[in-house]
């Protein structure tokens, strides 16, 4: 393990959209006593501070000019964390299904992902951490000590956002929801910087047939393997 891992390893969970990535590393942070970072919220915060700003999204002079000045961080409440930038609490409003598409664009963006990359890795040198996103294992900490790639089929993936958005009163059909998901599978899988890919060294898990619990007990068995090795 690396010299400057002094509060643990680095866990890495990357996978697409409704996988269960947020879910289960809340739970599996809880358990091992790690920090969990969320590295999809950061890129949604960029996207909400470009969308308040008029900033289009292909516009890599005013997108690195915001990034400059935007200051990411997670408090953490009890098992909750909120997400602030320069200080005000953003994290209701980045979770809409709006500010996830425009995510999604934006965070293809070079200057972008170049930003989040240094926050990032300032973020979770140390380790004791279990950052979730898209590059994580592959980009952000190649050298994780433990690495997976969660997945599920686009109809199950569809279905758990379609339940999530029905039970917050929004109205939309699991048909549309399963087709904005293989819209975003495709767009974070065929950008240039940093596309979403399973890294080769990663545990795959797919939870399509599997319960929170069965890809949580999992998770946690082979982290704790890993770090008796
Ligand atoms: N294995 C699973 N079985 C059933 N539902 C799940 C499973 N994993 C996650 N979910 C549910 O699917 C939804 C999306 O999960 P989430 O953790 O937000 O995914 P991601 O962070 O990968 O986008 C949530 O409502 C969550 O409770
Ligand atoms: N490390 C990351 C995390 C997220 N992203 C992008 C790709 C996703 O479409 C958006 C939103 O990510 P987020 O994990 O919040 O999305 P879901 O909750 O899985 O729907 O950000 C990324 O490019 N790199």
């Amino acid at each position: 393990m690396s010299a400057q891992r002094t509060n643990g390893v680095i866990v890495a969970i990357d996978g697409p959209s409704g996988a269960g990535k947020s879910s289960i590393t809340k739970l599996l942070a809880k358990r091992l006593g790690y920090l969990h970072i969320d590295t999809g919220a950061m890129f949604r915060a960029v996207a909400l501070m470009a969308q308040r700003g008029g900033i289009a999204c292909d516009d890599d002079a005013r997108l690195t000019e915001l990034c400059r000045g935007i200051d990411i961080e997670f408090e953490r409440e009890g098992e909750a964390y909120r997400v602030l930038v320069n200080g005000g609490d953003v994290s209701r409003e980045i979770r809409t299904e709006e500010v996830g598409l425009l995510t999604s664009c934006i965070s293809a963006r070079k200057p972008v992902r170049d930003a989040l990359l240094q926050m990032q890795r300032k973020m979770g040198v140390k380790g004791g951490v279990i950052l979730e996103g898209r590059d994580i294992g592959t980009v952000v900490f190649p050298d994780a000590e433990v690495k997976f790639f969660l997945t599920a089929s686009a109809e199950e993936r569809g279905r758990r956002r379609y339940l999530e958005l029905v039970a917050r009163g929004e109205k939309v059909t699991l048909e549309e929801t399963i087709e904005k998901v293989v819209c975003r599978d495709r767009q974070d899988e065929s950008r240039e910087h940093a596309p979403l890919k399973r890294a080769e060294d990663a545990v795959p898990v797919d939870s399509t047939a599997m319960t929170i619990d069965e890809v949580l007990s999992f998770m946690e068995k082979t982290v704790k393997e890993r770090v008796a090795a």
